[in-house]
């Protein structure tokens, strides 16, 4: 990340804002979709590659394309332009035989890429930063053992550093749960969808054990998949029949704003009482994130969606109870927003979001009782009862989102400092500078 045009502090003091923000904001490409259509425009293959539009730039992104890089796909990004072009020299397969991968603590990258790589005959190794050896991957390992490939977790913790060997996989059955992570099913998916030839099969047959997490990311692959002509069929709710050899050459594809970014931007609408528009979302997103707006209604905000984008107008709030399983990457914004609130918050139904980038239920517990509200933690959740608040540095776990949502109250109390604001280079790098936008 270092030609990245941002420098960041070591604490990073927030001014609250002197006027009520009136405003719209801008927020840069999905990470979930830009990570998405890099490796399904990698497996696509179009004649003259793909044109990705709207990408995001980022640690996340940055990191999954030089790990393509190093299998041997070409990969030209212009940041200026926001465009990436991807070139497979072996559509639908992996041109390296050997590969040491480096995926930082990105999610994505390292379950979709564990599962593409099993696509290539050969060794790869896939590795990441501290935290990265803590995230789990056993489920998806396990599911590409049963399809013929050596997949292990090389010191036997279930979590990276992650060894795959193998001879390409064909068509076959297999079993496997997501109730850790979504993204072992979205990795498989999309790798299944080039498997080989099977005399057996003519279909790959995923069958869902247990309950999943985070269903709205599941929906965005299987919608990804289908625009690059990929089949999967829902014999069963748990199952998806992925018949090989349908694909389409897809030449160039527009990656939405991100909705996870879009939260800190409407949460500041709900926090000081004004009205923010972030600008090209609806609610027809392939991201389940935007719902948080309804979240935000619920509390007593005003929503508004037309052309230009959705707005939210702040109100008085109320708390809410809410099941945020399937958009949970937005429970730290919401953590923020609550402790503005009339009366208690509880959320519910995020036990995974303790394998995230830190444990978030209980670093955001941490932090925001350090700044004074009541918080009770559960396995699975937590409450938040707003209490006079008291600006104060804060630490932010080495986690983009912590850092993103700690910053909120700030707009509202004087005193707080976000210590580590640069870990916002994960999924948002401009963070600091379009958060300032809100004083225009
Ligand atoms: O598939 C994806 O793009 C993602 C799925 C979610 O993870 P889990 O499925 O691990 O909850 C989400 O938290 C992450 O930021 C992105
Ligand atoms: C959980 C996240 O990312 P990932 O799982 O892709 O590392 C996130 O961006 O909040």
């Amino acid at each position: 990340m270092s030609e990245l045009a941002f420098t960041y502090p070591a604490r990073l003091p927030i001014v609250p804002l002197t006027a009520t923000p009136k405003t719209s904001a801008a927020v840069p490409g999905s990470k979930s979709i830009t990570n998405r259509a890099l490796v399904l425009a990698a497996l696509g293959g179009a004649p003259d590659g793909c044109l990705l539009t709207g990408a995001l730039r980022s640690e996340d992104t940055e990191v999954m394309i030089d790990c393509l890089r190093r299998l041997g796909i070409q990969v030209q990004e212009d940041w200026a332009a926001a465009t990436i072009r991807v070139n497979n020299p072996v559509p639908g397969g992996i041109p390296a035989t050997v590969a040491d991968l480096f995926v930082g603590n990105s999610g994505t990258t390292v379950r979709f890429l564990a599962a593409m790589v099993a696509l290539g005959r050969g060794r790869y190794r896939l590795d990441g930063i501290p935290r990265m050896r803590e995230r789990p991957i056993r489920d998806l390992l396990d599911a590409l053992a049963q399809l013929g490939v050596k997949a292990e977790s090389e010191t036997g913790t279930g979590c990276p550093p992650v060894v795959i060997e193998s001879e390409g996989f064909r068509a076959g059955s297999v079993r496997i749960r997501a109730d850790k992570s979504s993204q072992f099913l979205s990795a498989l998916l999309m790798a299944a969808a080039y498997a080989g030839d099977n005399p057996d099969h003519a279909a790959t047959t995923i069958h869902l054990d247990g309950p999943r997490v985070s269903e709205p990311y599941i929906d965005m692959t299987l919608a990804m998949m289908r625009t690059w002509g990929l089949v999967v069929e829902r014999p069963a709710p748990d199952a998806f029949r992925i018949p090989t050899g349908h694909r389409t050459a897809v030449a160039e594809y527009a990656i939405e704003p991100d909705a996870s970014a879009a939260s800190y931007f409407w949460a500041a609408a709900a926090i000081t009482g004004g009205r923010v528009t972030v600008r090209d979302l609806t609610k027809a997103s392939l991201q389940g994130d935007v719902l948080f707006v309804d979240v935000l209604e619920q509390m007593g905000c005003r929503v508004e969606e037309c052309e230009s984008g959705i707005t939210v107008h702040g109100r008085p709030l109320a708390g809410v109870d809410v099941d945020m399983n399937a958009i949970s990457d937005t429970v730290m914004t919401l953590g923020a927003v609550a402790c503005f609130a009339t009366g208690p918050t509880t959320i519910r139904n995020v036990a995974h979001i303790r394998h995230k980038e830190t444990d978030r239920i209980a670093a955001v517990a941490t932090e925001l009782r350090k700044l004074g509200a009541g918080v009770d933690e559960f396995a699975d959740g937590l409450t938040i009862t707003p209490r006079p608040l008291t600006g104060c540095a804060v630490d932010t776990y080495n986690d983009h989102r912590m850092a993103m949502s700690l910053a909120l109250i700030g707009l509202r109390i004087s005193g707080v400092v976000v210590n580590d604001p640069g870990c916002v280079v994960k999924t948002y790098p401009g963070f600091w500078q379009d958060l300032e936008k809100l004083r225009r």
